[in-house]
């Protein structure tokens, strides 16, 4: 089985996705499903309505039926499998669930999202409680909202939606950020990532502090650093924007940007650059033919908070990933 989880989660709070409707919230708000961090437990902690969980929560049913939650996808893409997470419930998660999907342009209301035409992605299936329950999904088409039922009732913490980001393309102007993963941009190799996995860099806006970033471990050896993108698509560059806020005293003391055409030729984009603690640098590149991926050398080793390569993206490539 691929490894999906390794995939963005498009659902996710750091995206812009949410919740747009659940028929019963009794115990504890939908809104949980898509926040990103790992979700927590305090137990003998009440509220008025009971224990307080990190999670969905639905009322004990005492009719037939079963409960729903729809999720707008804050990147819309293809989804590869997802995971519904009922970490910390134990005694009342829902022994079973499916996943449905859809794509519907614009800004749809709870009512337009009840009467469009869902496909179901994960069948009805068993769950574990307090545990990851992933479902691999083979259809490769866009999706903009899933939704989640559970049968009959209880509680799941998270649901996480990996997969492939496809934007449309005619939402986005003549230069845009190619290397954000709300369009599609990923890190696909990196040399460390000890304290900081870099796709952090590719997200959406500032970071909140150093644990928001990309950041190495000590180098003890003569090399340096690097992290390696894969664009939206394939794009000459204009500007990046090198960010190390935050790292004050782990900071890189140089950067250099290459990049990589289709053939494999590798382009020099930015010469090594000193690099300032903690600013948000943006540097003009040197003029290049198209790339599809770039690569960015830190010398020796540090932390960096965002990358953003702002440039002009190949639209037939972009157009055939929507229509695909
Ligand atoms: N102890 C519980 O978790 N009870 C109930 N849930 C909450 N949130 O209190 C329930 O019935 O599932």
């Amino acid at each position: 089985m691929e490894d999906f989880t390794a995939l963005p989660d498009l659902a996710s709070r750091a995206f812009g996705g949410g919740v747009v409707s659940a028929n019963d919230e009794f115990f504890a708000a939908a809104d949980h499903l898509v926040l990103p961090h790992p979700a927590g437990h305090a137990p003998r902690t009440f509220d008025h309505k009971g224990q307080v969980y990190d999670g969905w929560e639905t009322r004990r049913r005492r009719e037939p039926g079963h409960d729903f939650a729809v999720v707008r996808l804050g990147a819309p893409g293809v989804i590869h499998g997802v995971d519904v997470d009922t970490a910390f419930f134990t005694g009342n998660y829902p022994p079973h669930a499916s996943v449905e999907a859809v794509e519907v342009p614009g800004y749809p209301g709870p009512d337009e999202l009840a009467g469009a035409k869902w496909t179901e992605l994960v069948p009805r299936s068993s769950l574990q409680g307090d545990s990851s329950n992933l479902f691999p999904v083979a259809d490769r088409r866009r999706w903009t909202h899933v939704r989640l039922r559970i049968f009959p009732d209880g509680g799941v913490a998270r649901l996480r939606v990996h997969g492939e980001v496809v934007p449309d393309p005619a939402l986005l102007p003549k230069v845009f950020d190619v290397a954000a993963a709300e369009y599609g941009g990923r890190v696909v190799d990196c040399s460390n990532m000890f304290y900081g996995n870099p796709q952090r860099m590719l997200m959406p806006g500032l970071a909140r502090n150093m644990g928001d970033g990309w950041e190495t471990s000590r180098r003890r050896d003569n090399a340096n650093d690097w992290v390696l993108v894969q664009l939206a698509a394939a794009a000459r560059l204009r500007f990046a924007d090198l960010d190390t806020s935050h790292f004050k005293g782990n900071a890189p003391g140089w950067a250099a940007l290459t990049g990589i055409t289709a053939e494999g030729d590798q382009l020099e984009l930015l010469p090594r650059t000193a690099l300032r603690p903690d600013t948000p640098h943006r540097f003009r590149l040197r003029k290049a033919p198209e790339v599809t991926h770039a690569r960015l050398d830190i010398f020796p080793d540090g932390g960096m908070a965002r990358l953003r390569l702002h440039g002009r993206a190949d639209r037939e490539q972009l157009w055939a990933r929507m229509r695909r």
